[in-house]
């Protein structure tokens, strides 16, 4: 008689609640059936939304920005204790390397609350002085207040990460949140809301609730008046839903949304620097990052040496197991979003691409021939025009494609209707000021790719997103800023 499934529960009003409906959480190694989901119903969504705005009447108030700054280092210790955990939940969710989820997704969780609450604490506000017509002085100055309450949606690609990067700012801000995290990757979100339970958080200041999208979980959350701000990461065409939703109550919304990202290389790189970028910048988490490259454009001269460099790395990257060694690829996160993958693998054929390499399924032998795998592909020869060259596949795969001049360059990296990031390789950093500039997009990095300084602002253009998160942009975000006139 096989052990029961573990059960994974909601978390409302400083209680798990299970929910009568559950959902499967299917293993993308193997297909197993690794847990049970608590899919939340409207009426327990709207009891964490009310529990959510209680709490703002209750000890959380009290809190002085020093006390939250303090309660968001005791959930980051919270995390690192139980760091394993949050690793193993997060490669069984999402069957990526552990070397990932340790050294990317789980220490960015670690960082995230870390990194809000010494911005809050050292967050001042603002002061002015001026003399009214009567010759009387005028002080003016900020004060930063909660919306409230926060609903934060969060997608399944870096599900800790992404999910830590709105909870912490919105808690260091006063606001209390319920959280939808995404049905394919419930594990971390749940084991957080354990570490927000041990941390002694007052009951109601975090809420979590599984469950999906479209009438479920995700939309009750999004249309429930009493929810004041929403911040939402994930698809553009989700976060056009939420918008209108949103736009009931006309609450604050800040949105991460999806990307066709391009890498510029130009002759004078440092060759080898910049394959091993794009090689990661193409593949990294078998290219579910918002962030990653599909669109390669390489200057003429060293076009060919750069795709049959790219081809061999592509071939030398291990794809297998989350904890076999030196693995540097694993499944992408379910056979929903396989297919997805594997449709614009067919669809590239049809559009007349040059299948450089993969473009297919490896074949394991074993249980993981029942997951969702597939292998890293890069594609040459498509028009500009052709779907795979505009549409967000986000899988492991990019195109890569020659130009001759900056202004070409410039003129087709920004004729995209996302705008989200670049990456750019030249040695000559002149070139690398003017350049980046022109690029109609959130981030450029320069010779790297996705190095991070939570300070900086962060988020995309166009259908890539609306709003900044990062550093002081998201103690904005986060609050009600007012100012108060004083007439001496
Ligand atoms: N810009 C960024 O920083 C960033 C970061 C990560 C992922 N993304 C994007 O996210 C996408 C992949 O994530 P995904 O597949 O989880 O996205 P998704 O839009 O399908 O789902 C994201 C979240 O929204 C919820 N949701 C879906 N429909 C909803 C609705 N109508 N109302 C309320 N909630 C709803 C889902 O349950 C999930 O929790 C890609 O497009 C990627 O580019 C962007
Ligand atoms: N928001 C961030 C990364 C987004 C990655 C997209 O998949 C971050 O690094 O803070």
């Amino acid at each position: 008689m096989s052990s029961p499934l573990p059960l994974l529960r909601n978390y409302v009003a400083g209680e798990f609640v299970a929910s009568e409906k559950t959902f499967p959480n299917v293993s993308p190694i193997d297909g197993r059936t690794l847990s049970q989901v608590c899919e939340a119903t409207a009426a327990l969504v709207d009891r964490a939304v009310a529990a959510a705005k209680s709490a703002q009447e209750g000890p959380w108030a009290e809190f002085s920005v020093s006390q939250r700054a303090d309660m968001l280092m005791r959930i980051a210790d919270g995390i690192e204790r139980r760091f394993e955990e949050f690793v193993a939940a997060e490669v069984a969710d999402t069957g990526r390397p552990v070397q990932q989820a340790r050294t990317l997704d789980i220490a960015r969780g670690v960082h995230n609350f870390r990194t809000f609450a010494e911005l809050v604490r050292q967050s001042g506000s603002e002061f002015f002085e001026m003399r009214a017509a009567d010759g009387s002085d005028v002080f003016s100055y900020t004060v930063r207040k909660p919306h409230g309450v926060v609903a934060i949606i969060s997608p399944w690609n870096l599900p800790m990460l992404l999910l830590t990067w709105k909870v912490a700012p919105a808690l260091a801000c006063g606001n209390s949140v319920v959280i939808k995290p995404s049905e394919d990757s419930p594990s971390s979100a749940t084991l957080l809301a354990e570490v927000m339970h041990e941390a002694g958080l007052p009951a109601g200041v975090f809420n979590l609730v599984h469950g999906f999208g479209p009438n479920s979980a995700g939309e009750f959350l999004t249309r429930n008046p009493d929810v004041d701000a929403i911040t939402f990461t994930g698809e553009s065409r989700t976060g056009a839903t939420i918008m209108k939703a949103a736009a009931e109550g006309v609450r604050d919304v800040s949105f991460e949304l999806g990307g066709k990202n391009a890498a510029v290389v130009f002759a004078d790189c440092d060759f080898d620097a910049a394959v091993a970028g794009v090689l990661r910048s193409s593949f990294t988490n078998s290219g579910q990052v918002c962030l990653c490259s599909e669109r390669v454009y390489v200057e003429r001269p060293i076009y060919e040496r750069f795709v049959a460099a790219m081809k061999a790395g592509a071939e030398q990257l291990k794809i297998g197991y989350p904890d076999e060694d030196g693995v540097n690829m694993g499944s992408l996160i379910s056979h929903k979003h396989r297919d997805k993958v594997l449709g614009y693998f067919e669809l590239a054929r049809s559009e007349g691409a040059n299948e450089i390499t993969g473009g297919g399924v490896p074949v394991f032998g074993d249980e993981r021939d029942n997951g969702a795998y597939v292998q890293p592909t890069i594609w040459t020869g498509l028009s500009d025009d052709a779907r795979c060259v505009r549409e967000e596949v986000f899988g492991p795969v990019c195109h890569i494609a020659p130009f001759d001049t900056e202004d070409e360059v410039i003129r087709r990296v920004n004729d995209s209707a996302y705008g989200l990031a670049t990456a750019l390789w030249t040695r000559d950093l002149k070139r690398a000021h003017k350049v980046s500039r022109r690029f109609h997009v959130g981030m450029v990095w320069v010779n790297t790719w996705f190095l991070r300084d939570l300070r900086t602002p962060f988020g995309g253009a166009r259908l890539s997103g609306l709003g900044r998160e990062g550093g002081r942009h998201s103690l904005d975000f986060y609050s009600e800023i007012s100012t108060i006139c004083v007439n001496a």
